[in-house]
């Protein structure tokens, strides 16, 4: 097990006037057996930076360390890493056992002790009934699992998982979510996944990196991340539906624009008076709860309400209220959270 820092890493494609620069001075450090994500949109930089770490991708500028080595220039064999990718990468003609058992035998560890991992792993993964299968023999899920036995039984310092999940249906994703958590709690191995999902992200992460056109917008826990955002693009990431960002909220201040979430917005009942007035466009209804789509003073407001309970119907008008104490403020100009 091990720590990771990253200290002002840059990434640069190319060279020369042709210089495209994709990574823009990334810091962050990421603790002994912590599960961190890398969340963002595509083309944020996750898997750069990833693939950086893993030693496929020169580092241009910063320094890397995994515990208390310095690596930048060290090979991705003597990195003491082990990545799982989206595709898999299992070898069609070999076992599930040999699949996992490979780098090992490659690394001349002798066949008992590859034995005794690839059964440690297998039993953790529930694959053991399945080794002497093919993958084409199994379900995605399970061939994601050999592919995660694969680089267990190296017995890594650092996991790395770039997008493992975003091949499998939307229920097996939610299963296997649930297992790479065990996993983590069993190992506790230190671990960097890169999703594009924030849900997977909010539901997996001990603390999420949130990245945009490659920088880090935030660095915190979930919580944080969701309770205080650092910026409208990170306010605007993170939950579904996203924050109502209001740029002239009624008593609002000039230079500031103010963020409430869906969930944090009331009707206000009867023929009320106080909060704003909200014309409603669209109602959708997503099982528990239905969401309203509308106007407050020409800017897009969406309104969470709790299934069961009266709303008003397309076209209609209505007052709400949001929450005093859920409120944030931005700065106009940079984006930037207003903490006073
Ligand atoms: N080999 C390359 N040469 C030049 N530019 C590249 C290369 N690889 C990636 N890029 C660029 O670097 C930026 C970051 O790409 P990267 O693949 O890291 O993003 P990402 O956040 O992982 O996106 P996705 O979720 O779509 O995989 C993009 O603008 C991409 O076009």
């Amino acid at each position: 097990m091990a720590s990771i820092s990253l200290r002002n890493i840059v990434k640069r494609y190319g060279h020369g006037p042709k210089a495209h620069q994709v990574i823009h001075g990334v810091n962050a450090e990421i603790q002994n057996g912590e599960f961190i994500v890398l969340v963002g949109p595509s083309g944020c930089g996750k898997s750069t930076l990833l693939r950086m770490i893993a030693g496929l991708e020169e580092i241009t500028g910063g320094e890397l360390w995994i515990g208390n080595r310095m690596v930048n220039t060290l090979e991705p064999a003597k990195r003491n890493i082990a990545m799982v990718f989206q595709n898999y990468a299992l070898y069609p003609h070999m076992s599930n056992f040999e699949n996992m058992a490979y780098g090992l035998k490659i690394a001349k560890v002798p066949a008992d002790e590859i034995r005794r991992r690839v059964d440690k792993a297998a039993k953790i993964l529930e694959l053991s009934h399945l080794l002497e299968r093919k993958p084409r023999e199994l379900s995605g899920g399970q061939r994601q699992r050999v592919a995660m036995g694969r680089a267990i039984v190296r017995e890594p310092q650092v996991f790395l998982f770039d997008e493992p999940l975003s091949n499998l249906d939307a229920k097996l994703r939610g299963q296997t979510r649930i297992e790479i958590q065990k996993l983590h709690a069993e190992l506790g191995i230190t671990s960097l996944f890169v999703t594009h999902d924030q849900v997977e992200a909010m539901t997996l992460a001990q603390r999420m990196i949130v990245m945009n056109a490659g920088n880090v917008e935030q660095f915190g826990t979930p919580e944080e991340v969701y309770h205080q955002p650092a910026s409208t693009f990170v306010a605007s990431f993170i939950g579904s539906p996203p924050m109502n960002l209001l740029h002239h909220a009624p008593g609002g201040q000039t230079g500031r624009i103010l963020g409430v979430r869906p969930e944090h917005i009331d009707l206000v009942p009867g023929n009320g008076s106080g909060g704003w007035e909200f014309t409603v466009e669209t109602v959708e209804l997503l099982g528990a709860e239905r969401l309203l789509y509308g106007k407050v003073g020409g800017e897009d407001v969406t309104v969470r309400v709790e299934e069961g309970r009266p709303y008003p119907k397309p076209g209609e008008t209505t007052r709400i209220a949001a929450r005093a104490d859920r409120l944030h403020w931005f700065d106009q100009t940079t984006g930037q959270r207003i903490t006073a």
